[in-house]
C-alpha cells in the first residue's frame, strides 16, 4: 500500500531509511485505523436501531458498538490498540511453533515474537562500535529494556486502566527502548554512556547462555523469546518453584522461562467461549491466542452469552466474581473521552443482561426464574375466568394487566432483564445448540458417507449412493421410521437443556407466560419446551398431574390441563380464530400418526381439560402449521388463553370413541394478525408487483440482485428513496488498494473435510459454518476465513456463504419514525448470513463532517474479536484482517416481514454535533430494551 512508504519521523534515522518491517507495519497500522467504509450501501444504512436480531449470533451480549463508528466513544482506545497490536500483523517472522496457525494468530504470535527477530538496532546501541553492537547483544538490549519497561506505563497509557497498560505496555515496549531502564538510571551519565549499557549487557548476556535444560531443545528463536518476552509482567515473579534456589540458581533467566512456561501450559486452557459447550471442538485458535497473548488478562472476564451454558461454568464466573470490582465490567478499557462520565451513563457495548449478571448479586436470576412458577397460584387464585360470562373475562384481563402483568411486578422482569429478552436468550440457547448439534451432525456424516448429511438426505437432495452413502440413505430412512434413532438436533438440543436445568420454567404454570405474547412462533415443539409455553414434547396437552405445593391449590382438582398444541393431526379437530373443537389425546396406533385404534379413555390430559372446565382453569392455545421455512417443517403460533366451555364423547372418524372439547378464547386479549399469523400470504414480487399497494420501486438493486428488492412507502406512495445508489460490494477510493489474493485450499466441489482443507484450519480446524440451510454460522467467530478465488471448490461450498448473492427475499419500506427499514418477506433462521456491509472503503482522513453522517462504518475487526457483535469480519480473498468483509448474520430466528435491526448501542450523549453541543435523538425501536434515546 502506498502508505507503507510513509516512515514516521521517529524513525527516519534508522537503518533501511525506517523501512524496516516494523516501520512498515507501523504505517500500514496508521492506514488501517483511518479506512472506513463511507457506506451510501443497500440495506446497511437502512438497517434501523431495535430489537438486534441481526447481530452475531454471539448473542447481545456485546451487541452493537456501531457508536464506535462515529461517535467512537472508544475509538481512542481501539486505535491505541490497533497501533499497538498490529505492529503484528506484517511480521513475517513467525515462531515455528505457529506456523500452522492461521495467519491471523501468526500476526498475534508475531507481535510477541518480533523482539526476537528484531535486527533494528536500538537507538541508544547505534553508537556503539561494531562489536558492542552485535546482533545478540542488540536482541539482550531489546530483552533487557523490555522487561524494565513493564514496571511502568508509557505516559501515553497512563490514564488507561491497569489492563490496558500492561496490555498497551506490553505491545509498546519496542518503542520503549530509548527509556533508560531504571536500573541505570542513577549511574554517572543517567546511566546512559555506552560503556554502562555494554556493561549491563555483559551479564545478561552470560545469563542467558544458561539454558534450562528443559528448553536446550528449542529453537533458538524460542528460548530468546521465552527469556525476553515481557508479557509477563511475570518477569518480575519469581515461581514458587525457584524462590528458595540460592541467588544463583535463581537467575531471571530462570524466572522468565519458568514464567513463560507456566504461560504456555495455559495453551491446555480452553477458551471460555468453549467451556460450556458440550464436545465442543476447543478450537486451536482460541488456545493459542489465550495462550500467547498478554490480553490473556481478559481470559478472566466470561461474556454473559456463556454464563447460563451448562455447567454454569462457575469457574469462571468465580473469577469474575473475585476480580476488583473496577474490572467487572467492560468498563476496565474506558476511553478517556468517557473517564468523566459517571460509571452507570458510560456507554455500554452489550446487552443489558450482560451489564445485570456482572453485578454482585446474579445469584438471584435462577431463583426469579423459579418464581416464575408462582404465576400459577396467581392465576388460579385470581379465578380471572368464568366459563359462563365473558364480560368479566375482560374485566378480569383487564384487571391482572393493571397490576402490571398478570404475574405481578416482580415477575415482569427477570433479574432487570425484561421476560422478553428471558425469552429470547433462552432461544438464543437452543439455537446454539441447535447449530452445535447440527455441526456434530455434519461431521457424523461426513464420517458415513463422505459428504451428505442427513439433513440434505431428508430433503431429498441426495437420492442415490453416487451423491451419498446408500447404506447411510437407507439407514436413515430406517431410524426415522422407527423412531428410535434421532438425529434430530432440536431434539438433542432440548434434551441437552432439560438435562442441564436450562429451561426457562422448570415448573408448568397456567395462564400467559411473561415474556411470550400472542402471535409469537415457535419453530419446533422443542423450541416451546425451551422456553415452557408447552413442556411435553410428544404429547398435546400438557397437564400437570397434581400440584408441585399441595398448599398452593387449595380446593383444585388435578390433573389441570396448562397447554395445549392443535397441529392438525387429528383427523377430528377442528377450529376458527375464536372457537376450537378439540380432539382428546390418546389410544393412537402409533404415535405421532393420527389413526385411533381404540377408544379414548377420560384420564391424563383428557381428564384434567375436563377439570379445567369445571374449575375455569384457561388453557394456552398453540397453533400448529406445516411451514417450510421451518427445519421441524412446522411452525408453532402462541394464540393466547381458551376457557374449555364444553366436552363430550362421539364417535370419531376411525370409529372409536373420542372425546371432544369445545375452547373458546378469551376476550381482551391481542388478536392474531395478518403480521403475527403464520398464514401470512405475500405474494412473490416478481408476479404481483405491479398491484401491491404501497409499492414505490420495484427493484432498488437495479437487477445487481438474482432477487429483486422492492421498496414500499405506505405512508407517502409517492416517495421512494432519493440520494441512493446501491451497489453490491465494496467500492475502493483511490489511494486504498487490496492485497493479492492469499493462496487457497485444494478442495474440489465442496470442502468437506476440515482436516485436509487448509481454510478450515484457518479457522482453528473446522468449518465457521454448519451445512444446513445452506451455511450458518456456527459460532461467533473473530475472524471468518472463508475460500475465495485460489480454493478448489465451487460456488456451493459451505465455506463460501456469505458470497452467495442474497438469499432472502428482502425489502425497503418506510417506517413511521425511523426513516427506511429492511424486512425479509422470507423467514431467516439464526446464524445465516443477511446482507454484507458494503460501500466505500477511505481513509479516516478523507472523510469530511463525520458527526452528521449516519452511515459510516469503521472496518475494524476488533470489534468482532474482542467480542463486540452485531457484524462478523470475513477473509476470502485476502486475509488482510485491516480490510475484511463485513457481514451481518441474524442473531435470532427472524421471522418474516421483522423489521431487520441491529442495535447501534450508542453512548447516550456521545454524540456531539458540529457546534460543539451533545446531539439527542430519541429511539422509536419499541422494544422493551429500549434505552429510550438513540444516542
Ligand atoms: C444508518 S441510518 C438507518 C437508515 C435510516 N432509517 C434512513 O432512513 O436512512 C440511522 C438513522 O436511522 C434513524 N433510526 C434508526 N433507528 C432508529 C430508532 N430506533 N429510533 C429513531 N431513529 C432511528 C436515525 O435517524 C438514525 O440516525
Amino acid at each position: 500500500m502506498e502508505i507503507q512508504r510513509r516512515v514516521s519521523p521517529r524513525f527516519q534515522n534508522l537503518p533501511n531509511g525506517g523501512k524496516s518491517n516494523i516501520e512498515k507495519i507501523w504505517n500500514a497500522t496508521k492506514s488501517r485505523k483511518t479506512l472506513n467504509t463511507r457506506v451510501s450501501p443497500r440495506f446497511q444504512n437502512l438497517l434501523n436501531v431495535g430489537n438486534s436480531n441481526i447481530e452475531k449470533i454471539r448473542n447481545a451480549t456485546d451487541s452493537g458498538k456501531k457508536s464506535n463508528t462515529r461517535a467512537s466513544p472508544n475509538s481512542k482506545i481501539v486505535k491505541i490498540r490497533n497501533e499497538t497490536d498490529s505492529t503484528k500483523i506484517s511480521n513475517t517472522r513467525v515462531s515455528p511453533r505457529f506456523q500452522n496457525l492461521p495467519k491471523f494468530e501468526k500476526m498475534r504470535d508475531a507481535a510477541d515474537t518480533r523482539k526476537k527477530s528484531n535486527t533494528r538496532v536500538s537507538p541508544r546501541f547505534q553508537n556503539l562500535p561494531n562489536g558492542g553492537n552485535s546482533n545478540n547483544e542488540k536482541k539482550r538490549d531489546a530483552a533487557l529494556s523490555t522487561k524494565t519497561s513493564n514496571t511502568s506505563a508509557s505516559p501515553r497509557f497512563q490514564n488507561l486502566p491497569n489492563i490496558e497498560k500492561i496490555w498497551n505496555a506490553t505491545d509498546s515496549r519496542t518503542t520503549s527502548n530509548t527509556r533508560v531502564s531504571p536500573r541505570f538510571q542513577n549511574l554517572p551519565n543517567g546511566g546512559n554512556s555506552n560503556n554502562e549499557k555494554k556493561r549491563d549487557a555483559t551479564p545478561s548476556t552470560k545469563t542467558s547462555n544458561r539454558v534450562s535444560p528443559r528448553f536446550q531443545n528449542l529453537p533458538k528463536f524460542e528460548k530468546i523469546w521465552d527469556a525476553t518476552d515481557p508479557r509477563k509482567k511475570s518477569n518480575t515473579r519469581v515461581s514458587p518453584r525457584f524462590q528458595n534456589l540460592p541467588n544463583g540458581d535463581n537467575s531471571n533467566n530462570e524466572k522468565l522461562r519458568d514464567a513463560t512456561l507456566s504461560i504456555k501450559t495455559s495453551n491446555t486452557r480452553v477458551s471460555p467461549r468453549f467451556q460450556n459447550v458440550p464436545n465442543v471442538d476447543n478450537a486451536n485458535i482460541e488456545k493459542t491466542w489465550d495462550a500467547t497473548d498478554s490480553r490473556k488478562t481478559l481470559n478472566t472476564r466470561v461474556s454473559p452469552r456463556f454464563q447460563n451454558l451448562p455447567n454454569g461454568d462457575n469457574s469462571n464466573i468465580e473469577k469474575i466474581q473475585n476480580v476488583p470490582d473496577s474490572r467487572k465490567t467492560p468498563n476496565t478499557r474506558v476511553s478517556p473521552r468517557l473517564q468523566s462520565i459517571p460509571l452507570e451513563k458510560r456507554p455500554f457495548y452489550g446487552s443489558s443482561q450482560k451489564r445485570k449478571t456482572l453485578d454482585d448479586s446474579q445469584d438471584e436470576i435462577m431463583v426469579k426464574k423459579h418464581k416464575v412458577g408462582n404465576a400459577k397460584l396467581e392465576c388460579l387464585s385470581n379465578g380471572y375466568v368464568t366459563v359462563e360470562n365473558d364480560e368479566k373475562d375482560v374485566a378480569d384481563l383487564q384487571e391482572t394487566d393493571s397490576k402490571g402483568g398478570k404475574y405481578g411486578d416482580d415477575l415482569t422482569s427477570i433479574h432487570g432483564i425484561s421476560t422478553t429478552m428471558a425469552v429470547k436468550d433462552k432461544l438464543r440457547l437452543f439455537n446454539k445448540y441447535f447449530l452445535h448439534f447440527s455441526k456434530a451432525e455434519d461431521a457424523r456424516c461426513y464420517r458415513v458417507n463422505g459428504s451428505a448429511t442427513d439433513h440434505e438426505i431428508a430433503n431429498g437432495k441426495i437420492k442415490d449412493k453416487e451423491e451419498g452413502c446408500e447404506g447411510h440413505v437407507k439407514q436413515a430412512k430406517r431410524s426415522k421410521h422407527k423412531g428410535c434413532v434421532t438425529k434430530r438436533p432440536d431434539l438433542k438440543a432440548i434434551s441437552e437443556m432439560l438435562n442441564k436445568n436450562e429451561v426457562l420454567c422448570h415448573e408448568r404454570y397456567f395462564g400467559d407466560l411473561p415474556g411470550i405474547e400472542v402471535g409469537h412462533r415457535f419453530y419446533s415443539r422443542a423450541e416451546m419446551v425451551a422456553v415452557g409455553l408447552h413442556k411435553l414434547l410428544q404429547k398435546r396437552i400438557d397437564y400437570i398431574g397434581k400440584p408441585y405445593v399441595e398448599s398452593e391449590y387449595n380446593g383444585y382438582t388435578f390433573p389441570l390441563a396448562a397447554a395445549i398444541v392443535m397441529s392438525g393431526q387429528y383427523e377430528d379437530d377442528f377450529g376458527n380464530r375464536e372457537e376450537i373443537v378439540y380432539t382428546g389425546e390418546g389410544e393412537k396406533d402409533i404415535p405421532g400418526k393420527k389413526r385411533q385404534f381404540r377408544d379414548q379413555v377420560m384420564r391424563c390430559g383428557n381428564l384434567a381439560l375436563k377439570n379445567n372446565k369445571k374449575q375455569s382453569v384457561p388453557v394456552r392455545v398453540i397453533r400448529g402449521h406445516k411451514c417450510d421455512d421451518s427445519y421441524s417443517k412446522k411452525v408453532y403460533i402462541y394464540d393466547g388463553l381458551y376457557k374449555v366451555t364444553g366436552y363430550w364423547d362421539e364417535k370419531g372418524v376411525s370409529g372409536f370413541k373420542v372425546f371432544k372439547y369445545r375452547l373458546k378464547r378469551l376476550r381482551g386479549q391481542d388478536n392474531l394478525t395478518s403480521q403475527n399469523q403464520v398464514h401470512f400470504v405475500r405474494g412473490k414480487v416478481s408476479r404481483v408487483q405491479q398491484e401491491l399497494p404501497g409499492l414505490v420501486c420495484k427493484d432498488l438493486s437495479n437487477g445487481q440482485e438474482d432477487k429483486c428488492i422492492p421498496v414500499f412507502n405506505f405512508y407517502n406512495p409517492s416517495l421512494a428513496p432519493t440520494g441512493f445508489k446501491y451497489i453490491n460490494s465494496i467500492k475502493l477510493a483511490k489511494n486504498v488498494s487490496i492485497p493479492p489474493d492469499a493462496p487457497g485450499c485444494n478442495c474440489r466441489g465442496k470442502c468437506t473435510n476440515p482436516r485436509s482443507c487448509s481454510c478450515a484450519q484457518l479457522n482453528g480446524g473446522d468449518f465457521p459454518y454448519v451445512s444446513r440451510d445452506g451455511g450458518r454460522l456456527f459460532e461467533a467467530k473473530d475472524v471468518v476465513f472463508e475460500c475465495g478465488p485460489n480454493c478448489g471448490c465451487g460456488p456451493e461450498c459451505v465455506n463460501r456463504s456469505s458470497q452467495q448473492g442474497l438469499k432472502y427475499q428482502l425489502e425497503v419500506y418506510r417506517t413511521k419514525e425511523k426513516g427506511w427499514a429492511v424486512r425479509s418477506s422470507d423467514f431467516i433462521p439464526s446464524g445465516a448470513p443477511v446482507c454484507e456491509y458494503v460501500g466505500i472503503l477511505r481513509k479516516n482522513d478523507e472523510l469530511e463532517d463525520i458527526s452528521e453522517n449516519d452511515y459510516i462504518f469503521e472496518i475494524d475487526c476488533w470489534h468482532t474479536m474482542k467480542g463486540i457483535g452485531g457484524r462478523e469480519c470475513i477473509l476470502s480473498s485476502h486475509h488482510d484482517v485491516r480490510l475484511a468483509r463485513i457481514v451481518l448474520f441474524a442473531a435470532d430466528d427472524i421471522p418474516r416481514m421483522q423489521e431487520l435491526t441491529y442495535d447501534y448501542n450508542y453512548a447516550i450523549d456521545s454524540v456531539i454535533g458540529p457546534d460543539g453541543k451533545t446531539k439527542q435523538l430519541p429511539c422509536f425501536c419499541g422494544t422493551s430494551e429500549c434505552r429510550k434515546r438513540l444516542y
